[in-house]
């Protein structure tokens, strides 16, 4: 443990190093060139308003959006500065008696978006994680309130007395059933040739198919219906086969089903209330000093991962400040064509960044978080009295009594509650700013071996709609009074803030996305330049600018270990992020301000839908979308399109045509990266095309566009 020399370290962490040098000298060779390109900028402008030679409104929008982009381009730079990975040495723990408790905290909400069997699936490879079992107690908490989902958590309960054992006997590493059975792995070596380990795994089939039936019988008689308006429901599991002392309780974990109560009056703050209430509830039964959170769909597909965690919180140089630990997000149903982004790179890729600095930020699940921490506890005196401390903790003093018990906190001089917050859809980013602002650290680790898999989206409409809620929440924290570029700066590190800020002002995409998708376009068509002529050396500064910026995303996708493609794929979910999801986020942004927006958390569908899923596996977009999102995009598309045929055209014509040569450029860059809208529209005859009815106000609003932007060209 670090203590003297001889120990072995619990864990290590490596400087990615060559990322680090190309990312630092890209960062200084870049920006140097955006510094002349604002120079020539602003020389000219001040030329434009002399002359008028170039009307003045458009140009004003492209360096806008140029000013946008160069801002979020540089928010996201502390990211690159210092990127590094981690393993951990879980066998160098020590002794099982010394490893502190955790509760595993798994939330669920609608039995007919996130079917029982996957639930289940996740609740049992918790229970069998490998960990003392006494240290370990697995809390559901259904926002449904469903009978159903009781029903199946009591029927895991039977499946996993068998199931868990087994896992121990013969060490298996996938210990979630369903992944288990369906792609069997070998036996550990040593009893592979077993004829024992051969019946009993028969055996374990035989009991989980009566396990999956047993579901299926339920849902039947019982129905799937929700409910959001009942009492509170708190029930422990294992009660119901006898007392802690039975036999038949012994090497099981604690299990217990939490619907907490629910009132259509009131609000119930989504996820973020789900994890506070039972946080509430678990510190009135288990108490353990750590939990982790998890998704409904994300299993446990290492049992290691609660020891990789102890890594970290046994090391006496970080475990003080050590909040919380996070392992990624992966996802089991990706195909090799990841055309939505759906695995997350995009966020990851950063992540290693932000663990070089003081830690990434929560996101959303599989995080073994300090419960102490997350009480925010550091900052309460220690002299509080009982009212001060009801002002935190709300007005339980059985609460109150179970915490001070086993964390003699001392109280908050802050106004704050204890817990996760309520302020938006991304509570996970909120609260870790909050945790990063008070000075915890936090870690980040991602095991060759997936510690947990969940379902990703598999189609653009889920895609869209999660990426709309999550921007949506960003500018939600963004406009809050924790805006992380206001509240971030005098309470952390400035480079810390700056990428607080590049997470939570993404959104700001979509103006450069419009500015610079359809602003030089118009102009090409009406043949006004808005970039040097190729005969000028500022021409070479705008495409250093460019291909720069499109060469380092690509050294990224690759240096992360993705095949080429990815980066193909990264610019088109940018693009169609930028065009829609922000776009949205932003609108609704706005009614919210006025109040006009009613708070909603569109779950993602963890159902599976086969036909979909085969599109996904071939890598062919499924673009069964609602107009609102695909609508938007290809008009764009349209608008570049005809851009460029007359632009080129008329560049082919003219000697004054060859002005606008960058913009024929840009038009160019757009319609290639996005052929797949073109396909979608006109070559494709599939389901998963984009459908008529869609590209025809697509071309509606394209016509539009060209009207009311060509009246810009005289201003
Ligand atoms: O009122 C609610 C709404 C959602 N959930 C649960 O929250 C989890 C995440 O919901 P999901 O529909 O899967 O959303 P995703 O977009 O896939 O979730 C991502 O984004 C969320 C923030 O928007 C994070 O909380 C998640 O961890 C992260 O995986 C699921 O287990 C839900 O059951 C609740 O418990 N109560
Ligand atoms: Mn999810």
């Amino acid at each position: 443990m670090g203590t003297t020399t001889t120990t072995l370290p619990l864990h290590v962490c490596n400087v990615k190093k060559t990322d680090m040098i190309i990312n630092r000298l890209h960062i200084f060779l870049h920006g140097a060139a955006l510094l002349a390109l604002f120079y020539y900028r602003i020389t000219t402008l001040s030329q434009i308003i002399k002359t008028r030679e170039t009307p003045l409104i458009p140009y004003l929008i492209v360096i806008f959006s140029e000013l946008v982009l160069s801002f979020l381009w540089l928010l996201h730079r502390p990211s690159k500065w210092r990127p590094v990975t981690r393993i951990a040495y879980p066998e160098r723990l020590p002794e099982d008696e010394k490893l502190q408790p955790v509760d595993v905290f798994v939330c669920t909400t609608d039995p007919n978006k996130e079917p029982s069997l996957g639930v289940m699936n996740t609740v049992i490879s918790a229970m069998a994680l490998d960990y003392p079992p006494d240290k370990i107690a697995v809390y559901l908490s259904d926002d449904g309130g469903a009978p159903v989902t009781l029903a199946a958590m009591k029927e895991a309960w039977k499946f996993a007395k068998w199931w868990i054992p087994f896992c121990r006997k013969y060490e298996v590493k996938t210990r979630c059933p369903d992944a288990y059975f369906s792609s069997p792995e070998s036996a550990a070596d040593k009893f592979i040739w077993s004829t024992e380990f051969v019946a009993d795994r028969n055996k374990i089939e035989e009991k989980y198919e009566e396990f999956k039936e047993s579901l299926e019988k339920n849902l039947k008689i019982i129905g799937s219906s929700v409910s959001k308006d009942h009492p509170p429901i708190v029930q422990v599991i294992n009660d119901e086969n006898g007392n802690e002392k039975d036999s038949s309780q012994k090497g099981m974990p604690l299990l217990v089903y939490v619907a907490r109560e629910k009132r259509p009056s009131h609000p119930h703050h989504f996820k973020a209330g789900a994890i506070n209430v039972l946080l509430r509830v678990s510190a009135m039964i288990s108490n353990a000093p750590y939990f982790i959170v998890l998704d409904c769909d994300h299993y446990c597909n290492d049992p290691t991962s609660a020891r990789q965690a102890m890594c970290f919180y046994f090391d006496p140089e970080i475990s003080s400040k050590l909040a919380w630990v996070q392992f990624p997000q992966h996802f089991h149903n990706i195909s090799e064509h990841d055309l939505y982004d759906g695995n997350l790179h995009y966020y990851w890729r950063e992540w290693e960044g932000l663990d070089g600095l003081r830690g990434p930020t929560i996101t959303g699940c599989n995080f073994y978080m300090k419960r102490e921490a997350f009480y925010g506890v550091d900052r309460i005196p220690k002299d509080a009295d009982l009212n001060q401390l009801k002002k935190f903790f709300g007005s339980s003093n059985e609460l109150i009594r179970s915490t001070y018990k086993s964390y003699k906190p001392n109280v908050s001089r802050d106004e704050g509650k204890a817990g996760a917050r309520y302020n938006t859809v991304v509570e996970d980013s909120m609260t870790s700013l909050i945790l990063h602002c008070k000075g915890w650290i936090s870690v980040w680790i991602d095991p060759a071996r997936p510690c947990f898999l969940g379902t990703c989206p598999t189609n653009l409409n889920d895609m869209l709609v999660q990426q709309t809620r999550w921007a949506f929440g960003l500018l939600q924290m963004t406009l809050s009074k924790f805006s992380p570029l206001l509240y971030g700066p005098p309470r952390m590190s400035i480079l810390q803030s700056m990428s607080y800020g590049g997470l939570t002002l993404d959104p700001l995409y979509v103006f450069p996305f419009y500015g610079l998708g359809i602003i030089p376009q118009i102009c090409l068509l009406h043949g006004i330049p808005m970039y040097p002529k190729v005969s000028d050396p500022f021409f070479f500064v705008f495409a250093f600018v460019f291909i720069s910026s499109q060469l380092k995303h690509v050294q990224e996708v690759v240096s992360y270990g993705d095949p080429l493609r990815t980066s193909l794929y990264d610019l088109r979910v940018w693009m169609m992020k930028s065009g829609a999801c922000y776009l949205y986020a932003v609108l609704n942004a706005i009614l919210d301000q006025f109040g006009l927006n009613e708070a909603n958390f569109s779950l993602t569908s963890k159902v599976v839908d086969d036909e979909e899923t085969k599109r996904h596996q071939e890598g062919i977009y499924d673009f069964q979308s609602s107009p609102q999102l695909l609508a938007p995009l290809c008009s764009v598309y349209l608008l570049n399109l005809v851009a460029f045929i007359i632009g080129t055209a008329r560049i082919f014509q003219s000697d004054k045509g060859k002005e606008v040569f960058a913009q024929a450029v840009l038009a160019l860059f757009g319609i290639t990266v996005n052929y797949h809208l073109f396909q979608g529209m006109v070559l494709r005859t599939d389901k998963g095309r984009i459908s008529t009815s869609i590209t025809m106000i697509a071309v509606a609003i394209t016509g539009l566009i060209l009207f009311f932007g060509s009246l810009l060209v005289f201003f």
